[in-house]
């Protein structure tokens, strides 16, 4: 059964950190988020303008609330305002706490002023896990950090002199390793860079300690789990939000479900033109696969062969069937990523003719251009040649066709940005 979890927090406009991230990690790592808004921010990924601070009473009586309706777990406290501190410290009497102190935004933007930070420290530090970043630790403790072995320092005052139960330094801004302190004990968690956008990291590192803690973890786990949990939230946060993505597992999931949906009811289709299809599948067979966003390749598996008259699927759709048209879409997506599908087909000089008849963008490479060091490398031709057949054309290209390579048979590689449309564009071509 889902655990619920309480989230102070504020909403940031651009979608990127606060209530909006926390909610989506609590629902990615599968317990309920409780959002209680402590704050409007007028906030784009590069600047925060402005922010409207919710009245004390209102948070006061969001926390009631639930608190009279939900058995609640852990707590986490985002953006707040000073003014605030006292309701949310009478309100959250009893619970576990995970205290961010946010200061600042990244961009600089001042949340708390110094004397609510005072405020903070007497009333909402005490009891609570804090998770600081270095320049919170530092404004919190008032040591200068600019190593581990400063973190650490930081992390015991703020449990030994500040009353924390525990405290978690981060080292996003130093070294990508967080230094725990809970229960008498210093705990190191190293991290590696994570390549992507860092916009919210600190709301769902705080947001998903609280949910591991809810799940009962001991405090340890926890914060290695939320670490990982956020490394992969900034390595898959490639798109329009310029953040972090916290359910990027769930979209993961949800599309190979629906890409193996799309690509096996296209495989389908395609199996229905058989009498027309079977003289063009190749002889090393035809196969067919579609990327997902996160760039994960379904194939048929044993590929699609000619069978008596018409043409049959040997196995099912599956992950990595196809090594050369995974590799070739991969490629290409590099270039267009909104091309998802490729099918391959026997070459034919009547096809190249008929795609350039139907206005389809044809180009091609040949293997005899190849330089030396990539024939050597042997897995990089199929990627050298599909950079050459789109430099060669300068613009996406529908078709790519060679004359020779792959076991040396010719092949004609139909491109499309869905499945459908590669059934389609085959169905023009063969009829
Ligand atoms: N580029 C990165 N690669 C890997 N881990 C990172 C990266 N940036 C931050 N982290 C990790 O993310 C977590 C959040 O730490 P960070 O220091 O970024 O918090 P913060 O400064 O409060 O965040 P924010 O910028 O949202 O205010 C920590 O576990 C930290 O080690
Ligand atoms: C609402 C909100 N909370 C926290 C942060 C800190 O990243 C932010 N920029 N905006």
């Amino acid at each position: 059964m889902p655990m619920a979890v309480l989230i102070i927090a504020g909403l940031d406009t651009g979608g990127g950190a606060g209530l909006k991230a926390d909610i989506e990690t609590v629902s990615a790592l599968n317990e309920h988020p409780l959002p209680v808004v402590s704050a409007i921010t007028y906030q784009n990924p590069n600047e925060v303008r402005g922010v409207f601070i919710a009245p004390p009473e209102t948070i006061r009586e969001q926390i009631r609330a639930v608190r009279d309706a939900f058995d609640i777990r852990a707590v986490k406290i985002g953006l707040i305002h000073g003014g605030a501190i006292e309701a949310i410290a009478e309100e959250t009497k009893g619970l576990r706490k995970i205290l961010d102190p946010v200061m600042a935004s990244t961009s600089g933007f001042q949340f708390l002023s110094p004397e609510d930070v005072g405020r903070l420290k007497k009333r909402l530090v005490p009891g609570s896990i804090v998770t600081p970043n270095v320049p919170e630790a530092e404004v919190l403790t008032g040591i200068k950090i600019n190593s581990v072995e400063d973190m650490r320092k930081a992390a015991r005052v703020l449990v030994e002199e500040l009353s924390a139960e525990a405290a978690v330094v981060k080292g996003g801004h130093l070294n990508f390793t967080d230094v725990l302190y809970w229960n008498g004990e210093v705990f190191e968690i190293p991290g590696e860079h994570a390549e992507g956008f860092t916009h919210g990291t600190g709301c769902a590192f705080s947001t998903a300690l609280a949910a591991f803690i809810a799940k009962g973890l001991r405090l340890p786990e926890a914060v290695e789990k939320a670490k990982r949990f956020v490394e992969g939230a900034i390595r898959f946060s490639r798109g329009e939000g310029k953040a972090i993505n916290p359910i990027w597992e769930l979209q993961r999931d949800a599309q190979r479900w629906r890409s193996k949906e799309e690509l096996g009811d296209a495989v389908n289709r395609l199996v229905k033109m058989g009498e027309l299809l079977n003289r063009h599948v190749a002889e090393v067979g035809t196969n067919f696969a579609l990327a997902t966003d996160f760039n994960e390749v379904f194939a048929v598996k044993g590929r699609i062969v000619r069978y008596d008259k018409t043409v049959k699927p040997v196995g099912p759709v599956e992950l990595n069937a196809s090594d050369h048209l995974r590799r070739a879409l991969l490629k290409m997506r590099e270039f267009y990523p909104e091309v998802k599908a490729v099918l391959n087909l026997r070459y034919s000089e009547e096809l190249v003719e008929k795609a350039k008849k139907l206005g389809l963008k044809v180009s091609f490479y040949d293997r005899r251009e190849e330089p030396e060091e990539v024939k050597r490398a042997e897995r990089g031709t199929m990627e050298w040649g599909i950079e050459t057949a789109v430099k060669r054309l300068g613009e996406r290209p529908d078709i790519v066709y060679h004359l020779g390579d792959w076991g040396k048979e010719p092949m004609i590689l139909v491109f499309g940005s869905n499945a459908e449309e590669v059934v389609e564009r085959v169905r023009l071509l063969i009829s």
